[in-house]
Formats: C-alpha cells, structure tokens, sequence
C-alpha cells in the first residue's frame, strides 16, 4: 500500500486553487521548458546518489574532517560531471553555485576557484598557445588552480599589490617573490590545501620598470606528492607570465589596462544570479514556514492565527520575495551585456568596457547588500526556529554576505560605479546603460504614481543624485581643493548616487522584462503586481531621495504606502504558490523549517536527535567538570 504523503494542512489549502501555472513560472526562471527539464534530470542525477549524502550533519565534524568528507563529494560530483547526462557546462554551472552544488557541498566547493576563476583566467587572458597548453589540463582536472591575487596587506587596491614579478631577460624567466609579509597571498580559495596551480597576479617589473599588475601561471605543488615546491613559501620560480606581453625581451602594453581585470568582472556578473539564488531560498524556507507556523491571537478568542496573515510578516517577506524575480531578471540582463562586450573585446572593440565594468559593479553591490538584508530578515521571520544551525539560514547568510564583500568590495565598487556616471554625465557620452544621463529629463515634472509614473521617478533620482553630486565636487573645486580630496569629501553623495543607478537598472529590467515576456495573463498579473510591490517598497524606503529630486509630494507618499499595503494583501494568498514555483528540492533547501510538506516539528525534533550530545543522557563533561563544581560548596 503507498505510504501516505504527509502534507501540512494549512500548506496544503495555501496550494489550493492557485490562479497561475506554477510551472510557467519555473520554465521562465529557468530559461526555458527544456531548460526545467535538464536541471530536473540533474538534480534526480546527483541527489540520488547516496555516496554523496552526509553520514552526519557536517557542523558535527571537525574543520579537517568537514575539509576532508566536502573533498571526497567533489572529487566525486567532478567524476559525475563528466559523466552527466545534462552535459558539462550545466552541470558544472550548478554544481559551483549555491543551487545544486550547495545541496551536496554544504560547506563550500573545494573545487570552485578552479572553474570560477582558475579556468576563466585562462580563457580570458591566456594566449592561444597557453590555453593550449592548459586548458585542456584544466578541464581534465589533470590541475586544480585557484585565483591568487588578495596579499595580506592588499585586497582592494590593486595597484598596490606588493608580489613581485621581475622579468629577467638573460634566462627569459620571471621571479617571483613576496617582499615582506604583506605580501602574503591570503585568502585565495583552494590555495592552502588544495590547488597545486595559481593564476597569481603580481607587479610586472622589466628594465627596473613597474608596469602594472599581471597574472601569472605557478605552479605551487608537485603534481605527484602534493608537497609545496621548493621555496613556494616566500619565493616563487618559473612562473609563465599570462597573456605575455614580453615580446622578445620588450614590454608591450595590452590595449587597456584594465584588460587583465577581466576575471573579477566575470566573477562579478556571476555572483548576481549567485546571491539571487540564495535569496529565492531563504524566502522559499521563511514562507512555507510563515504559512505553517500558527502564534498568538488575531482575533479574540479565534484560532491562533499563520503568522503570514499578520500584515508585518508579509511586510517582511514579500518584498525580498519580489526581489527574488527582480534581481533574476536583472542578472539575465547583466549576463547578455557580458557577452556582447565579451564578444566585441575579442574582436578589440572595448566600447562597452566602461558600461561592463560599470554595471557589473553596480548590480553586484547591490544584489548581495540586498540580498544579505533581506536574508536576516527572512531569518528573523522565524523566531527561534530561524537561528537554529539546521534551518540553514546561518549558511544561506554567510555565503551572501561574503558577496559584499569578495569580488570587489561593495564600497569600493559603489565609488566606481560613481567615476563611471559623473564621466558619462560629464562628458555627455557613451554611457549604454546610462543613456538617460545623457541629454536632459524630458517631460513634465509633475508625478503620476502610475508603473510608468514611478519608473520616471526612479530615472529622476538618478539623475538627480548624480548632478548633487558633481555640485557637490565643482563646490569643493571652487573651494581649491584638489581633486582626490574633493572625490573623498563627495563619498556619501557618490555612493547614494551610485546605488540610485542601480536601483534605476534593476527597476527597469522588471517592468521592461513584463512588457516583453510572452506571459499568460494569470502569471502577468502575479508577476506585475511583485513588480509594483517592489518597486514602491524601494521608493517608500529612500523617498528621501525621491523628494530631493522630483516634485513628490506627502500626498504622493501617502498614496504609494496605501497601495503598497493594499499590494500585500492582494499578494498573499499566493505567497506559497510563488515560492513552489521555484522548484527547489527539500534537499538544495536543507531546512526542517522550508520543506515541502510543511511536517517542521516532526523534522526539528528529528535534526535535534543527530546532535552527539543527544546520544547519551548524560555527557562525560558532568563528570569532570559540573560534578566537583556541584560539590565544592563555593
Ligand atoms: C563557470 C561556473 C560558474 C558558476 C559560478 C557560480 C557561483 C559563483 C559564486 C561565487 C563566486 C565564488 C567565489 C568567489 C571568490 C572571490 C574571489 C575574489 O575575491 S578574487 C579578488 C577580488 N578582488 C577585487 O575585486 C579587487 C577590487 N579592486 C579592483 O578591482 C581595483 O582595485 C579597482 C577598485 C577597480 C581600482 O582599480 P585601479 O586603481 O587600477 O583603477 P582606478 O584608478 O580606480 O580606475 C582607472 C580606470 O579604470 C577603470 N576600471 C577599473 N576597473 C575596471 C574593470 N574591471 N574593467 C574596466 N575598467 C575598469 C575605471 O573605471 C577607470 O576608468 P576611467 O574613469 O575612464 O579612468
Ligand atoms: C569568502 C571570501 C573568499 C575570497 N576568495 C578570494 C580568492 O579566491 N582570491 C582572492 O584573490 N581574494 C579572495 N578574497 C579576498 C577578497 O577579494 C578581498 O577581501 C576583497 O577584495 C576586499 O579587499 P580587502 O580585504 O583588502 O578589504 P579593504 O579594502 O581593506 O576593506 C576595508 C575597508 O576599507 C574600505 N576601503 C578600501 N578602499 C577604499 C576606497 N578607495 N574608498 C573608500 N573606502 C575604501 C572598504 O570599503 C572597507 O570598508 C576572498 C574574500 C572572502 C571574504
């Protein structure tokens, strides 16, 4: 007789009667029908296989153990990639994010750096023969590489980098040493255990001439023994210069500089649907949890109520859980501009370099800053049960917060986002994500809190923002001060100015991605009111900005906070409708609290059951310890 499928019963009224196809929805987030289908294979391809489920709960083992146990389950899914029905690139692409991969690699991919960085590196700053050289090695794991660029003392300027690469014509070989201790690679991923290759990226020095950071290929370990090279602690050997720009002894200068930057930028578009997937599932975990669990009173005297029906919870999630289609949307954005500026840098067109960088940047620092946010909010949502290890929240939220910081600081990247608008504003040119700032805001100034309406608004304060600050600067200017003090006493205005553009991109890839998609009605309702939740809930979060730069008014505003509430209301009978139709598994959840079927207590109690202080009633320590406390009368 089939077992019974438990299935909770509030969830399970929550699924009646939804207005929309779930799955049209899931078909749009992955790309396609066909796309859906392909991960599905993949996902029933790699959780099925039991040699890569945990014997016990991974924050049970000790740092080598946990090391050790999510190597075996790499080298293991790199033998499965190879033999995937999907193909490799899919799977190697959800086997590194924090989709598919994290499902199995709880505590990170020992591996990641190596296809993250290590092979993009390759890809996009090596020369012909040297991916021919290594590429294939690469891609055979016959190395494992990793991206060693952050020393000790520098992570964020890179022009003060202190590994050194000197080019010594007599023996055509480069040295490589680290100076003094801050010179140290630190933080590389893989670099301390695993990678027996580095993409390492030093000062260049030929002729007793600095120029500039470039990467090199190192070997760092023996291909047999594993053990550290000969003087690798502080002196490198033998490096082979990327992307060589020696040329018979003579440096020649790439095209532009920045050229051998390329991998963080790729890194950067990535990290977006990264975060974004975090997100999904933390919302996914915080609203079937919201749906099921019931506390205090509403009513007087009635039934302790879900607490998603309490206008504060839904405060709480339907935001994050509208940003979950923004910022997926906006990454696919982000993701078709990295190819074609890819696609023309190859034929030596760096037009849309400056967008690129620009953009990557922006939609970084504010996708993983959102997203963080939004995670601890989703966390808080579920009271005790959230700070719980086994809820997964603690994981989802140190893998986005890292985000902030990694691939580029989120304020450094901000300031760059910045020198990218006030050049474009400046100078009137360029600027394809940025075409508004070219030319003046047409139209009348008067506000109408239509979508279009609002958009506007997002597209004067952009604007806005940017012209305080370049007033800010040309006042510090006039003042005498030198350019660099006055970029440094305009931060706060750069910044504001920076995320308002960002807020502008992500904003307008949503409502445009809705006027484009071939949506059927009932998911293009669903779909545009999350749409108009989102975009209020930003504006009524930074009306300060809006009212600096448009002729909102208190009316406007009151208006905007009535429709945002009235928007909670109409989105909340579908919240779990939505979340299912992420697809995502109970097992890439990894959360008693986000399961399918809604039975939390029941898997709570049987996760607080695998604890090795729950196998025994009363633990050794008494004995040592609280016992002659008990009895020495202090
Ligand atoms: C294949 C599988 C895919 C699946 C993957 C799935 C998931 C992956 C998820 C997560 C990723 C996993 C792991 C990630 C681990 C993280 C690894 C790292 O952290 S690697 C190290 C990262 N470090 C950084 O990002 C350093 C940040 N600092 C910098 O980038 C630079 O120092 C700088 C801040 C940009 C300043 O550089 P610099 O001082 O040289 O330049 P400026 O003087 O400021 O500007 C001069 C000029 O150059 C332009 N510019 C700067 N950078 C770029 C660029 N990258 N591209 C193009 N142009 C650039 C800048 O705009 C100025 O132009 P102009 O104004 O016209 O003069
Ligand atoms: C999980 C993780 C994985 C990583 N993996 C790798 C890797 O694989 N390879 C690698 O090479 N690196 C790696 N890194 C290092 C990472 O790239 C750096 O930590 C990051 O670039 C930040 O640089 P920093 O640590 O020097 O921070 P700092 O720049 O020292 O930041 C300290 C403070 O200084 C501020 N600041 C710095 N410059 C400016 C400025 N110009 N204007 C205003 N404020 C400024 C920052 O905003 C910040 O508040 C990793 C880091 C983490 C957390």
């Amino acid at each position: 007789m089939s077992k019974e499928i438990y299935e909770n019963p509030d969830l399970k009224k929550e699924r009646q009667n939804c207005p929309f196809n779930k799955e049209e929805i899931t078909h749009l987030l992955d790309g396609g029908k066909e796309k859906t289908i392909e991960r599905k294979q993949l996902e029933n391809y790699i959780l099925s296989d039991e040699q890569l489920k945990d014997a016990v709960p991974m924050e049970y083992l000790s740092h080598a153990d946990k090391y050790a146990e999510e190597l075996r389950k790499a080298c293991l899914l790199m033998h499965k990639l190879a033999d995937s029905p999907a193909g490799q690139v899919p799977t190697l692409r959800a086997l590194m994010g924090a989709g598919l991969g994290s499902a199995v690699l709880k505590e990170g991919n020992p591996l990641a750096l190596h296809y993250v960085m290590f092979i993009p590196a390759l890809m996009g700053q090596g020369t012909i023969d040297q991916q021919a050289k290594w590429l294939e090695k690469a891609y055979n794991l016959n190395m494992i590489g990793t991206y060693a660029q952050t020393e000790l003392g520098h992570g964020t300027f890179l022009r003060g980098l202190e590994t050194r690469a000197t080019y010594d014509p007599k023996t055509q070989e480069f040295i490589l040493e680290s100076p003094s201790l801050t010179a140290y690679k630190w933080w590389p991923g893989s670099l301390g255990k695993t990678a027996n290759y580095a993409v390492v990226m030093a000062q260049l020095y030929t002729k007793g001439k600095c120029e500039g950071t470039h990467p090199f290929m190192v070997q760092l370990r023996d291909e047999e023994t594993h053990e550290p090279l000969p003087g690798i602690v502080n002196m490198w050997l033998n490096p082979v210069c990327i992307s060589s720009y020696i040329h018979y002894g003579t440096y020649v200068k790439p095209t532009n500089s920045k050229l051998s930057y390329a991998t963080m930028v790729f890194v950067r578009v990535v990290v977006c649907q990264d975060v974004t997937t975090n997100l999904r599932k933390a919302v996914t975990i915080a609203t079937r949890y919201s749906c099921v669990r019931r506390q205090s009173e509403l009513k007087p005297g009635d039934r302790e109520p879900q607490v998603m029906d309490y206008q504060a919870q839904q405060n709480k999630l339907l935001p994050p859980l509208a940003a979950t289609f923004a910022f997926q949307l906006a990454a696919d954005h982000l993701w078709n501009l990295y190819h074609t500026a890819n696609n023309n840098i190859e034929q030596g067109d760096l037009e849309l370099l400056p967008d690129l960088h620009g953009l990557s940047c922006a939609l970084k620092a504010l996708c993983s800053s959102e997203a963080a946010n939004f995670v601890e909010v989703c966390r808080q949502s579920c009271g005790g049960h959230g700070y719980m290890s086994c809820s997964n929240f603690p994981r989802i939220y140190g893998q986005v917060t890292a985000a902030e910081t990694y691939e580029g600081e989120n304020t450094v990247l901000w300031l760059q986002v910045a020198r990218y608008l006030v050049k474009t504003r400046k100078e009137q040119s360029g600027g394809l994500s940025v075409k508004y700032l070219i030319g003046e805001e047409k139209g009348p100034k008067t506000v109408d809190t239509t979508l279009e309406g609002i958009v506007k608004l997002y597209r004067r304060a952009a604007v806005g923002l940017v012209d305080v600050a370049i007033a800010e600067l040309d006042k510090s200017g006039r003042k005498g001060e030198a350019p660099h003090d006055a970029w440094n006493h305009a931060a706060v205005y750069l910044i504001k100015a920076a995320q308002a553009h960002a807020r502008l991109f992500v904003v307008e890839s949503f409502v445009d991605s809705l006027k484009e998609g071939k949506l059927s009605a009932p998911v293009r309702t669903v779909l545009s009111q999350l749409c108009e939740l989102f975009i209020i809930y930003w504006l009524l979060e930074r009306s300060g900005d809006f009212f600096l730069c448009s002729n909102l008014t208190k009316q406007d505003l009151l208006l905007l906070n009535s429709k945002y509430v009235e928007l909670l209301a109409a989105i909340r009978p579908q919240a779990v409708n939505l979340v299912d139709s992420f697809d995502l598994r109970d097992e890439v959840l990894n959360s008693p609290l986000g399961c399918w079927d809604g039975n939390v207590y029941q898997r709570l109690f049987d996760e607080a059951a695998k604890s090795p202080l729950n196998q025994s009633n009363v633990h050794e320590s008494f004995h040592k310890y609280l016992k002659p406390l008990l009895k020495s009368n202090l």
